[in-house]
């Protein structure tokens, strides 16, 4: 499935923080946002995934246009990691991870064997087997990104929307977290921070500063001292290691 935008634009209040962006993945293709804190990273993806609706331009599924698309429908093709996970209810970690079957089930249908394995699957995927009955207000931040992941992977869908993934985990599990994501083979779009971890697991990048494209390419072709410079205004290095992987130096 291939996720395009054409020419957002999106406003707060006489604020414009989209200036017209238009992405393109191509079928099964990791993509990267990159850029500064504030520059539209989360307002893009949240347009994507309908928490915001664009003031001007459109998001494709495939070429259908989203907003005709029917919300459960839609759940069916996207599914969401997104930065807060608030709920107003306390549920247990197997209840929130069930959650992401909703989309493929009719109103007041039961849960089901097949359900039940999925969600279990998924709990283990991302190594949260033994806390499927706690509750999830319960766990660290750490540990509740890890379920909403499992959730995502229990709606079983052809694109993942994720923003700032990896905020809240440890080395271990932002690395895992990458690695679960990038063997699913679906197309994937995140907002990523650190650029080492955009650089390790990102076909291609887009990089946003105030709002526009600033630049676009593989992890290798943009992420360059100069273009560093550019859009964060520090000093970095690039190196490759002798497995031939890249690695960004920040230098004083
Ligand atoms: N509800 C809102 N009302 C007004 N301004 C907002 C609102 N939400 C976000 N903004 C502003 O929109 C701009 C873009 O925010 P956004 O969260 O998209 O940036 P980001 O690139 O994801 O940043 P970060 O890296 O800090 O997560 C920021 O200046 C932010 O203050």
């Amino acid at each position: 499935m291939k996720i395009n935008t054409e020419d957002l634009h999106l406003f707060y209040g006489a604020k414009e923080i989209l200036k017209g962006i238009s992405i393109q993945s191509k079928e099964k293709e990791f993509i990267g946002l990159i850029g500064p804190n504030g520059s539209g990273k989360s307002t893009l993806l949240k347009c994507i995934y309908r928490t915001l609706k664009p003031d001007q331009g459109a998001v494709y599924l495939d070429g259908e246009e989203l907003s005709t698309i029917r919300v459960k429908d839609s759940a069916r093709k996207l599914a969401v990691v997104a930065q807060h996970n608030h709920y107003n209810f306390d549920f247990t970690v197997q209840e929130i991870v069930m959650m992401g079957r909703s989309p493929h089930k009719k109103a007041l249908e039961r849960d089901n064997a097949g359900d039940h394995a999925i969600v279990k699957e998924a709990l283990q995927a991302v190594g949260m087997s033994e806390f499927a009955d706690r509750s999830f207000s319960t766990l660290s931040g750490g540990e509740q990104q890890r379920v909403i992941l499992a959730r995502a992977l229990a709606q079983q869908t052809p694109c993942l929307i994720l923003d700032e993934p990896t905020n809240h985990l440890d080395i271990t599990h932002q690395l895992q977290l990458m690695r679960i994501v990038k063997n699913l083979n679906v197309t994937v779009i995140s907002a990523v921070h650190d650029l080492n971890i955009a650089a390790m697991f990102c076909d291609r990048i887009y990089a946003l500063k105030d709002g526009r494209i600033a630049g676009e390419g593989t992890p290798e072709s943009l992420l360059t001292p100069e273009f560093i410079r550019e859009i964060y205004d520090v000093e970095a290095e690039v190196v490759k290691d002798k497995k031939g992987q890249m690695h960004i130096l920040f230098v004083e």
